[in-house]
């Protein structure tokens, strides 16, 4: 499916930073633009003082990519731009040659749903510099947004420990493509429907809800309204128990169900949505099932996150079913990812290829140099640690050694007899045409939830988790100290 294309009718060209379109002029005019570069994509740190990451967002790069081209109206656009002194900023010659331009680069990326760390590339670009350099922004854009909210969802639906999470947060989203990617990230990260009605159509998400305080306020009464609502939904009843007084709430839906059985049909449960969620939950569970519906559901909403939904489990609250919307569509506790997209590696006229670094007093802020993959050991159906390695070498070995590219004291032996390796960046475009076959979402939640289960409950914990062992091998650790003493005059 095209969802960039369904979602917007002219070209995306222009959603970018005015900066990658004046180096994107600069590069051409000093006859750079096509000298072949290396990029990648990557965070620092894992998201909510977490122990890991899930990936989302390639499917929209994928249809970024298919439809890069400036159109007629971004080039009328960017033709009629001036300097301060009224000269065009860009040479008509540029725009003929931005009228020309055709998608070509290679890009590798880490499948959707794959758990990743910090200094892992979940993708890398490699291409002419110019077009490179116009990815960036809207790469960044796309892989934040949908690989944060994929993993707050996650660490939900691991809080929720396999019961469903319904994602509600449409109302309370960062505007309308803010809902809908994070309908589609919470999706992939675990939960089991969204309330985004648009977002079923486009992404092909189960859609699921239940009804607000409103109907029941349009009535007299509640009961009024529940039976009103048991005639319109026989089969999809979930009662809002809370708008005047939850325990007659649940009275009410009782009754309701029973005159339902009578006519062959079973509610499906009832709504929690304020008040002391593991108090009212207790009582609605003991009332339904004296009351004869021990298999009705009790769905919980309000302000829920991954925090409160451990706390409720701790208290024996007996719910089944979480509604959760704002907490999860804006990641509340951190609103951005902080992933960034640096140049590793150019080639040089003579055919060789240069790493590239850049020095920063924070080591963490020092990007690995050089094209490179990574790898990830996993034995018997646990993951050991993942190499990060210059793409071709080093040779098939027996043991390695990776460091991490943030301590070097930090240091991990690995052996690879009896390890499988996964190599985590698959292969997407060649040359500017799509080589892999896109999964649908419900094969990327799988593969999340799959994922998930090569990790150990210590790297899923909510608080202080264990850390992944992610590291460079040491030939790449080698050459990016190398280079970075290099780049910082440091004589011997
Ligand atoms: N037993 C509980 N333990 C921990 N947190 C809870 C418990 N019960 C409810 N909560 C959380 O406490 C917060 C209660 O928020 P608040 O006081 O604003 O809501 P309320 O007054 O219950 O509801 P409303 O304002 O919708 O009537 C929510 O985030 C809710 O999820
Ligand atoms: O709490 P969230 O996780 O964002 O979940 C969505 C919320 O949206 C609805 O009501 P709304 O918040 O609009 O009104 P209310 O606060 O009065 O219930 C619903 O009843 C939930 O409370
Ligand atoms: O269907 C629901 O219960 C719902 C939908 C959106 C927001 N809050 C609740
Ligand atoms: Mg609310």
């Amino acid at each position: 499916m095209k969802i960039t294309k369904d979602l917007y009718q002219s070209s995306l060209a222009l959603l970018t930073d005015f900066y990658q379109l004046t180096m994107a002029y600069a590069y051409w005019k000093s006859g750079k633009a096509e000298q072949e570069a290396v990029f990648n994509l990557f965070f620092r740190k894992n998201p909510f003082q977490g122990g890991y990451t899930i990936a989302a967002g390639l499917d929209y790069i994928i249809d970024y990519c298919r439809n890069f081209r400036f159109d007629e109206a971004d080039l009328e656009y960017l033709e009629e731009m001036q300097n301060s002194d009224g000269s065009p900023t860009f040479q008509k010659e540029f725009i003929e040659y931005l009228r020309n331009l055709d998608f070509s680069c290679d890009i590798e990326a880490v499948e959707e749903g794959t758990v990743v760390f910090p200094n892992i590339p979940i993708v890398k670009v490699k291409g002419p510099l110019i077009q490179c350099q116009l990815l960036e922004t809207p790469l960044l854009n796309i892989i934040n947004f949908q690989t944060l909210i994929a993993t707050k969802a996650s660490r939900i639906t691991e809080a929720a420990k396999g019961q469903s999470v319904l994602e509600f947060g449409l109302r309370r989203a960062q505007g309308i493509d803010g809902a809908l990617a994070a309908s589609r990230a919470s999706y992939i990260g675990g939960c089991s429907a969204t309330s985004n009605v648009m977002a079923g159509k486009l992404f092909d998400i189960p859609v699921s809800g239940t009804h607000a305080h409103s109907w029941i306020m349009s009535f007299d009464s509640e009961l009024e309204a529940f039976h009103a609502y048991a005639d319109a939904f026989p089969d999809k009843c979930v009662f809002l128990v809370d708008t005047y007084d939850t325990i007659n709430g649940v009275k009410n839906a009782i009754e309701v169900g029973k005159s339902l059985r009578e006519k062959g049909k079973e509610m499906v449960g009832i709504r929690i949505d304020s008040g002391d969620l593991a108090y009212y939950s207790t009582i609605a569970r003991d009332m339904l099932d004296e009351g004869g519906f021990p298999k009705a559901q009790i769905v919980a909403s309000n302000d829920l996150d991954e925090q409160i939904i451990t706390s409720l489990k701790i208290q024996d609250a007996r719910i089944d079913i979480w509604g959760v919307g704002t907490k999860l569509v804006t990641a509340y506790d951190q609103p951005a990812l902080g992933a960034v997209y640096k140049l590793a590696a150019i080639r040089k006229s003579s055919g060789e290829w240069e790493p590239k670094v850049k020095v920063s007093q924070q080591s963490i802020k020092i990007n690995i140099p050089g094209d490179h993959d990574v790898v990830r050991f996993v034995k018997s159906g646990k993951a050991l640690a993942d190499m990060i390695y210059l793409t071709g070498n080093p040779v098939e070995k027996n043991n390695y050694v990776i460091i991490d590219p943030n301590d070097p004291t930090k240091r991990k032996k690995i052996n690879i007899n009896g390890l499988e390796k996964d190599n985590l960046l698959k292969p997407i475009f060649e040359k500017g045409k799509k080589v892999y076959l896109r999964p649908d979402i419900h094969q990327i939640r799988e593969n999340a939830k799959r994922n998930l289960e090569l990790f150990d409950k210590a790297h899923k914990r909510l608080v202080n988790p264990h850390i992944y062992p992610v590291g460079l091998e040491e030939g790449l650790y080698n050459l990016r100290t190398d280079l970075v003493l290099k780049m910082k005059n440091y004589d011997e």
